[in-house]
């Protein structure tokens, strides 16, 4: 075996003699092979992904939806590994290829009988190194769909940030998240370890050299290197806005009004647009307030400040006469009950979706809440509560209903409710119209809503008309609609003429003029379908 060794080396020290008399030094050769590589690299890099991403958006939408996060992740992972591996393997590739050829002719010229018998071990290497392969590539292709589950959790709660937040969900999804990483960094060991074997099998000569070609070739990447982690290490660093640990606990029986004092708003990505201006708003304990207003006048701002996913330029917002910024945010949040205008579903079963952020609900408070959120329709699934859903597989109606659900059950003190404004299917709309108006009448809870149908604003026990940022109006439906020149009423009229159609239709006057009919003592107002449930 020494001497089989020893005539490699001979080899190798042959084809070193050769590129002296190139007088190519290794180290130009190397930078010269490196740099042509890795332009060659990133271009198939930027072709593929460019492919990759011609193909995905061609894709039927329930594949891209299902497996969103493996999409992003075969833009961008996978397609560095390829690039890498190909340029990688293309010049080790090469180099072997020369190396082999011009050692084996050296080898040849001074024994063919020795060459032979050290090229005796070639077939078995070789059958070994196929399956080793297949091994690897099983590996990899395991690493990767791990990543790209991985990739798909991180951005499912990070699109949903606010619902995450508002559930006080972080540390579900943070274990979520460590264990796909945890199975992500077991695989990558396994890889590892398998690569390490096969290096292993190299000798310490194969070792050393491929150290030799680490140092030398991987400088340039560990400047790319030094470049992603600035960019990792800035978010790591990065103080947030509204602190997530600083405050003092709420105490969950706590109860109070709500006010707005004095607000002014701005985005701070738009602070040349003033949203909400010296607004004042007070809601009671167990009222129910209707924001309405045109579109962009601020109504969702006002949910946005409450919740503290911002915090007013100038005014402040209190409840029960205390600063909601002295709270702990989490604990502020998981006071309030949120329904979003266009809830979020996770992966995950409908039981799943129904406790986020609530992990210690029982199966029977879970379809309390359903059944109080008129989700019938669960039970009308083959698996029921265990059905497995997608972020969008269920219709805009059945969504916000979960959605309901999700917030009723936490046992909200407050309320905070958006109204869909798209349009939903007949009965899905008047399914949640009625949860809705159930919540309204069960009178415990202070609801706040942003809402686009006359029919929850009939219910609300005052509504506040909101303009420009601040408050125009403010008064019950009745008196609202009595009011002859009430702003309420042209923006009722403005509204659902707009959804209706112009000219104005009989049914908006007739809504209009059976609204100032005196109604009876006890029942609240019950607007004909055709115009109640109209989104305005
Ligand atoms: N995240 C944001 N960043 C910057 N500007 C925003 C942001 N969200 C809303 N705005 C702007 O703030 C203003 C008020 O928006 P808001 O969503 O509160 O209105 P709205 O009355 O709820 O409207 P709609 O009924 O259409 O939902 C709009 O001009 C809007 O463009």
């Amino acid at each position: 075996m020494f001497t089989i060794g020893a005539f490699a080396n001979a080899g190798r020290a042959t084809l070193m003699r050769i590129s002296g008399m190139l007088h190519l030094t290794p180290n130009v050769t190397g930078r010269i092979v490196l740099i042509n590589y890795w332009v060659l690299g990133q271009r198939i890099v930027a072709r593929l992904r460019e492919r990759t991403y011609e193909a995905a958006i061609r894709q039927e939408v329930e594949f891209v939806e299902r497996g969103e996060g493996d999409v992003i992740s075969r833009l961008s992972v996978d397609s560095s590994i390829v690039g890498e591996s190909v340029t990688q393997n293309l010049s080790d590739g090469l180099r072997s290829i020369i190396m082999a050829s011009v050692g084996l002719g050296a080898m040849f010229y001074i024994s063919p009988q020795l060459t032979i018998l050290m090229l005796a071990v070639v077939p078995p290497v070789s059958l070994g190194a196929v399956f080793y392969g297949r091994y690897l590539k099983k590996l990899s292709n395991k690493t990767q769909e791990a990543l790209g589950d991985m990739t798909k959790v991180a951005q499912e709660s990070l699109s949903a940030l606010r619902t995450v937040q508002s559930f006080n969900a972080h540390k579900a999804e943070q274990e979520k998240f460590d264990e796909r990483v945890g199975t992500v960094l077991s695989l990558a060991r396994k890889e590892a370890v398998a690569s390490g074997i096969f290096f292993g099998s190299t000798g310490w000569s194969g070792n050393v050299t491929l150290l030799a070609l680490l140092a030398y070739g991987e400088r340039s990447s560990i400047m790319r290197g030094i470049g992603a982690g600035i960019r990792i290490f800035d978010l790591l660093e990065r103080k947030p806005a509204i602190n997530p640990d600083l405050g003092v606990e709420v105490e969950p029986s706590r109860l109070g009004p709500i006010r707005f004092e004095n607000v002014t708003f701005q985005y701070p990505s738009r602070p040349e647009v003033t949203v909400l201006k010296d607004l004042y708003l007070e809601i009671n304990v167990g009222e129910s307030v209707a924001i309405v207003g045109g579109s962009g006048s601020g109504k969702s701002s006002i949910n946005a400040l409450l919740l503290r996913y911002y915090d007013p330029v100038k005014g402040k917002v209190t409840f029960d006469g205390q600063d909601i910024r002295e709270f702990k945010p989490a604990s502020w949040r998981s006071v309030i009950g949120v329904v979003p205008q266009d809830p979020v579903l996770f992966t995950g079963t409908i039981a799943s979706n129904i406790a986020y952020g609530n992990e210690s609900a029982t199966r029977e408070e879970i379809e309390a809440a359903a059944r109080q959120a008129n989700c019938e329709f669960v039970w009308g699934m083959p698996k029921g509560f265990d059905t497995e859903i997608g972020r969008l597989s269920l219709s805009g109606g059945q969504r916000q209903r979960l959605a309901i659900a999700r917030a009723l059950l936490k046992k909200p003190a407050i309320l905070a409710l958006d109204e869909a404004t798209s349009a939903l299917d007949a009965t899905s709309e008047h399914r949640v119209n009625d949860a809705i108006e159930k919540i309204l009448r069960s009178r415990q809870t202070t609801c706040i809503i942003v809402a686009h149908r006359l029919s929850t604003i009939a219910r609300a026990e005052r509504i506040v008309v909101l303009e420009e940022g601040h408050i125009t109006e403010t008064g019950t439906y009745r008196q609202l609609v009595r009011r002859k020149d009430s702003r309420f009423r042209a923006l009722m009229a403005a509204q659902l003429n707009a959804a209706v159609g112009d000219p104005p239709t009989p049914d908006v006057e007739q809504q209009l003029e059976a609204d100032k009919q005196p109604s009876p003592p006890v029942e609240p107002p019950q607007p004909s379908r055709s115009s109640a449930d109209a989104i305005i």
